[in-house]
């Protein structure tokens, strides 16, 4: 018999393994309890009235206050002027029953985000976008890694063990993952080409890499033809597609086109519950972790 073989990926259950983490969590909760006389505390921020930020914060609060942690969650209007959202960040860093501050993103327009997340103490920074935690980062030091690309390098270590001397490339260039992933890739001892709107023969790009994470914005961009047979996708794209006549509303996609893809790669993120849910589990892993530093108490172990 002749004709193509059709490989079909591995799906990469991210909402199966976050789960898994956050159960892991909660299990070190107690101990922290019964040593420090508190639990964990995580803050978080909305400003505005964005819809899709009010579900994640909700989601945020409910995951804390599962995993035993204690859940402060604070929203300020729309109108919130930037010195408003700065006086509240500076108060929650002397706040002593909180460990880890989060600023939801985006903000609304006329606030700069940049300066407002660097108001944010480095020790509760558990978002890992302040100026502090991305030149530790960068520089190989302990602190706090952003979740959505801690999330991805940990479903990538689960399937691949050790990472050294693959080649990934990762598409998109944002602080909140595109380059906080390339250090961390960079640290697992890839070699890692970061890939943008203006990079030129994308496709042959994409097509050398072992690893593919792909945090470009744009729904279903990335082909199955871009893809090396055998490769690692990871898809951080959430893109909510028009409804269709009788839908009330419209799929989401990631920014790798998923059916085509996994005709090719060995493994690949969903969308939904792929990379996502890792956000939030990651982010309470680094409340942990920051309570514990907090606290002079060693990092939990197995995080
Ligand atoms: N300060 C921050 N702001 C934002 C972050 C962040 O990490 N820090 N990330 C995103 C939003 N986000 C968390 O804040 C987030 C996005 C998606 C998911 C998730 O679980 N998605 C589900 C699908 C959900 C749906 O049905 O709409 C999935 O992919 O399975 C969790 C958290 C921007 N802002």
């Amino acid at each position: 018999m002749t004709g193509e073989v059709t490989t079909t990926a591995q799906v990469i259950d991210g909402k199966a393994f976050a789960a898994g983490l956050r159960a892991r969590i909660a299990d070190a909760v107690p101990t922290f309890e019964a040593a420090i006389g508190r639990a964990p505390g995580l803050a978080v921020v909305l400003v505005g009235d964005d819809p899709a930020s009010a579900v994640y914060v909700g989601s945020k609060g409910k995951a804390t206050v599962a995993a035993g942690m204690a859940s402060f969650e604070h929203r300020l209007p729309a109108s919130a002027s930037q010195a408003e959202v700065e006086a509240l960040l500076v108060t929650l860093n002397a706040d002593e029953a909180v460990d880890g501050i989060l600023l939801q993103l985006p903000l609304p327009g006329h606030l700069d985000e940049q300066a407002a997340v660097a108001t944010i103490h480095p020790d509760k920074d558990v978002d890992g976008l302040t100026p502090v935690s991305a030149g530790r980062l960068a520089l190989g030091i302990p602190g706090m890694v952003p979740c959505t690309p801690y999330g991805c390098l940990l479903l990538l270590q689960d399937r691949l063990g050790d990472l050294s001397g693959k080649d990934a490339v990762v598409i998109g260039r944002s602080i909140l993952v595109g380059k906080p992933m390339a250090q961390l890739l960079l640290g697992a001892n890839c070699t890692v080409t970061m890939a943008h709107s203006r990079t030129k023969d994308l496709p042959d790009l994409v097509r050398r890499a072992d690893i593919v994470v792909a945090a470009v914005g744009r729904a279903e961009m990335i082909k199955g033809d871009w893809i090396k047979p055998g490769a690692i996708v990871i898809d951080v794209g959430i893109n909510r597609l028009a409804a269709a006549p009788g839908e009330a509303k419209g799929r989401l996609v990631g920014d790798v086109d998923y059916a085509s893809a996994a005709a090719v790669a060995a493994a690949v993120t969903p969308v939904p519950g792929g990379v996502g849910p890792m956000t939030i589990a990651c982010l309470l892993r680094n409340t942990l972790v920051a309570a514990h530093r907090r606290a002079g108490l060693a990092d939990p172990k197995g995080f």
